[in-house]
């Protein structure tokens, strides 16, 4: 990837926990140069303390072409403040934090800031990501196009047509890795009590997600066409299924729930 402007100018980080970790060793390993990297991060993990030439907690550059904000919400009105150049329009800044709203980062930043927008999610470790963008008016195209292709280098990216629909990507795919890793858990935790050793257990359910994942994926086919393949006409697959797509107690019930309450959560976190 071309770092070039970044490299001239400068990448800021404020947090650099899980997210803002995932996203700035996946630029370092893509050549963005460590000399040309600012972090702010109270807490920084080893692997940060041992990348020659970064700037950790040390001072910022004068108008940095980007700035990732990666702090938790309820951090950001005390911490991006602190950041007060990044407000004129020539930063990019790319954030990270779930639920605020834009209105939010011109309160704090003022009124021509250019401001992306951004719904990850954890997979982004190891480049298997897919986040959701939206930027505000006043990100020019060459910044908006800057910001897809640095998170174009932790996975997928998808323009929204709208900030209302951040929401809805994080209460599925921001969220989803973890809804995923307790599908896992549950069902390893199911195989153990029914007899299986639990590091077996723990083994078949985690491939079986990783191998299923994998093939929806490559395959692009209808995941309902996918499940139709596994499942014969009254086999063994037809009498689970008929628990786990119970309409008022299966998975549907169950999801639609757990999205309502995450959409809940991202409008709170607005106010925090
Ligand atoms: N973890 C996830 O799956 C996703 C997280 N997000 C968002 O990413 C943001 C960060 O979340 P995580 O990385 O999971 O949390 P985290 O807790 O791992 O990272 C936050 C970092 O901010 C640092 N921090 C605290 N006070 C600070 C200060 N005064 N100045 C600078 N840094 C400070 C903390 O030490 C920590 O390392 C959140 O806003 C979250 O909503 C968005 C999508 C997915
Ligand atoms: O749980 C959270 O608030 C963040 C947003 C999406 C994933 N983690």
């Amino acid at each position: 990837m071309d770092f070039g402007e970044i490299a001239d100018r400068g990448l800021v980080v404020l947090g650099c926990g899980k997210m803002g970790g995932a996203l700035l060793s996946r630029w370092l390993d893509a050549g963005l140069p460590a000399g040309s990297v600012w972090v702010l991060e109270p807490t920084p993990a080893d692997w940060l303390t041992a990348v020659d030439g970064l700037h950790l907690n040390d001072g910022l550059p004068d108008a940095p072409a980007v700035a990732l904000i990666a702090v938790k919400p309820q951090m950001l009105r005390e911490t991006l403040p602190r950041l007060s150049s990044i407000g004129t329009g020539k930063t990019l800044v790319l954030s990270v934090v779930a639920g605020m709203p834009l209105s939010v980062y011109d309160e704090l930043l003022g009124p021509d800031a250019a401001v992306v927008r951004t719904v990850p999610n954890t997979p982004a470790a190891i480049g298997h990501g897919i986040t959701s963008m939206f930027a505000n008016d006043r990100t020019d195209a060459a910044q908006a196009d800057l910001a897809e292709r640095l998170l174009g280098a932790v996975g997928e990216v998808v323009r929204l047509p709208s900030e209302d629909q951040l929401r809805l990507a994080t209460s599925i795919a921001g969220c989803g890795p973890a809804y995923v890793f307790h599908l896992i858990e549950t069902m390893a935790a199911a195989a153990t009590a029914q007899g299986l050793a639990p590091d077996v257990a723990l083994k078949l359910a985690r491939a079986t997600v990783a191998g299923a994942g994998d093939l929806a994926e490559r395959t692009g086919e209808d995941p309902a066409q996918l499940r139709r393949n596994v499942t014969s006409p009254n086999g063994v697959t037809q009498a689970a299924l008929e628990v786990l797509m119970d309409e008022q107690t299966g998975f549907p019930a169950l999801l639609d729930r757990a999205v309502a309450a995450a959409l809940r959560r991202d409008d709170e976190l607005g106010g925090a």
